[in-house]
C-alpha cells in the first residue's frame, strides 16, 4: 500500500472504511484509557472519522496524521471549523480548537512537530497497512507517542480469503509488535455481525496497550 494507492482512493471516494457512526468498541472500551477531561487522543492514519467527532464531543482533544488532504479538507468541513494550516516540515498542520491534523506521511512526523499526548486510539490504521510496513509502523508510533496508552482495534479473518486492507492482525503479531514496549489486555474479540461485507467471517479484537 503506497501512497498512491490511498490518494487514489480518496480520489475516486472509493472509502468503503469510513463509518457512518462513531465505532461502538471505541465508544465502549476507551474508558478503559481512564482519560481525564482535556486529554490529548492521537489518532493515526485517521481519514476524516467520525470518531474524531464523538471524540471532541466527550471533551478530549484529538490529534491526527493523514496522508489525504481531501480527506482533511472534509474532515474540518464536515465538524464546521475553519482550520489554520501552517508547514510544519514536510506537513502541513491543520489547527483548530481542540484539534491538531498533520497532512502528510506519518513516517515524516516526529514527537516533537506531534506534541504531547495522552492516549493513541488505532482503528483502521494498523490493520490498513501490508506486514512489511507493520514493524516500522509500530515502532515508529511507539516512539511518536513516547509510550502512551493506546486502545487497538484489530480485523481477524483468514487471510488467504483477500489480499487486504484491512489486514488480518492475529493475537502473536499484536504481541510481536508491541508486547516488547507494553502491557498488553485483549479487553474483547468478537465476531463481526455479517463478516466481511457479507463474503467470510471476520472477526474484531480490542487491544488495550499500558
Ligand atoms: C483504512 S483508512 C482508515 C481511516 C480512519 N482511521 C477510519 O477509521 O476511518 C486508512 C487511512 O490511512 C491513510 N494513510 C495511509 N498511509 C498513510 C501514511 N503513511 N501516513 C498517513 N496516513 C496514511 C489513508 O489515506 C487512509 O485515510
Amino acid at each position: 500500500m503506497d501512497r498512491e494507492f490511498w490518494h487514489r482512493k480518496w480520489a475516486i471516494n472509493e472509502i468503503g472504511f469510513h463509518a457512518r457512526a462513531a465505532n461502538p468498541l471505541m465508544v465502549a472500551h476507551i474508558g478503559r484509557l481512564e482519560l481525564p477531561p482535556g486529554s490529548r487522543v492521537f489518532v493515526p492514519l485517521c481519514g476524516k472519522s467520525l470518531d474524531l467527532h464523538w471524540l471532541l464531543s466527550e471533551g478530549f482533544r484529538v490529534a491526527g496524521a493523514e496522508l489525504s488532504q481531501i480527506a482533511v479538507d472534509q474532515l474540518f468541513a464536515d465538524l464546521g471549523l475553519t482550520p489554520e494550516v501552517h508547514q510544519a516540515g514536510e506537513l502541513l498542520h491543520y489547527r483548530a480548537r481542540n484539534i491538531d491534523i498533520f497532512v502528510g506521511d506519518i513516517f515524516c512526523l516526529d514527537g516533537e512537530t506531534l506534541g504531547p499526548v495522552d492516549a493513541v486510539y488505532d482503528r483502521a490504521a494498523f490493520v490498513a497497512l501490508p506486514q512489511a510496513m507493520r514493524a516500522r509502523y509500530a515502532t515508529h508510533l511507539t516512539q511518536l507517542a513516547r509510550r502512551a496508552p493506546q486502545l487497538l482495534i484489530c480485523y481477524q479473518y483468514d487471510q488467504s480469503l483477500m489480499d487486504g486492507p484491512p489486514f488480518s492482525i492475529g493475537d502473536d503479531e499484536v504481541r510481536q509488535r508491541y508486547g516488547h514496549a507494553y502491557a498488553l489486555t485483549l479487553l474483547t474479540k468478537a465476531d463481526v455481525a455479517g463478516g466481511f461485507k457479507g463474503r467470510f467471517p471476520a472477526m474484531e479484537a480490542v487491544w488495550l496497550l499500558q
